[in-house]
């Protein structure tokens, strides 16, 4: 860590705080599942799982899922990649103590989209999305740069990212999309298919 403090986000409740560039701002800003408009977007879409591990989640996370303090949670990290492109680095956690009947599918999820078991549930509840400009230092910024064998370190990128917690029954999981700058070449892909 090299002795940088690891910069945590302000998460906006309106995407136009970001800031971010049309392109981006409309990916921060789709509706219902980002697997559906992914796999919409490619001929070839993959949820590449990188862990699902317990781990101490991270201080600005820990409220937003009930805890008091940062502590252990199930995390689960994924790249969402289209045509063999990541363009998604998603995070995902759950408490620890939660009961294994309020999220039955997440544990053994492997490579299917955790989206296909949020969107299509009636017993899930979706919260207000959140939107955060990301350093390179930030901790999920790091993540994703270590999934893509990237040194961050004179990386001066802006990253935009959104979260949401979803309810089901007494539980409560909190996703954190990070937008890869290769998520913009989509539109151009999808647009030409419409075209071509
Ligand atoms: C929540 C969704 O699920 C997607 C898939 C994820 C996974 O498999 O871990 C994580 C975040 C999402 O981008 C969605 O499709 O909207």
């Amino acid at each position: 860590m090299n002795g940088k403090s690891l910069r945590l986000a302000a998460w906006q409740p309106h995407a136009r705080a970001v800031r971010a560039p049309e392109g981006m701002h409309d990916w921060l800003v789709t509706p219902g599942s980002l697997t559906a408009r992914l796999v919409s977007s490619s001929a070839v879409f993959r949820v590449r799982r990188l862990h699902q591990r317990s781990a101490t989640c991270l201080a600005d996370e820990a409220q937003a899922i009930g805890l008091a303090r940062p502590q252990r949670a199930w995390e689960r990290e994924v790249l969402l990649e289209c045509d063999g492109e990541p363009v998604v680095f998603a995070h995902t956690v759950v408490p620890m103590d939660c009961d294994a009947t309020d999220w039955p599918l997440f544990s053994a999820l492997g490579e299917r989209s955790l989206g296909t078991t949020l969107f299509y549930d009636p017993l899930v509840r979706r919260g207000q999305l959140e939107f955060a400009r990301l350093s390179a230092d930030h901790p999920l910024v790091r993540r994703a740069h270590a999934a893509l064998g990237k040194q961050g370190g004179t990386d001066t990128t802006i990253y935009y990212a959104r979260r949401c917690v979803y309810r089901r029954r007494q539980g409560l999981l909190l996703v954190t999309e990070v937008f890869l700058p290769a998520v913009l070449s989509l539109g151009a892909a999808a647009t030409m298919k419409n075209i071509l």
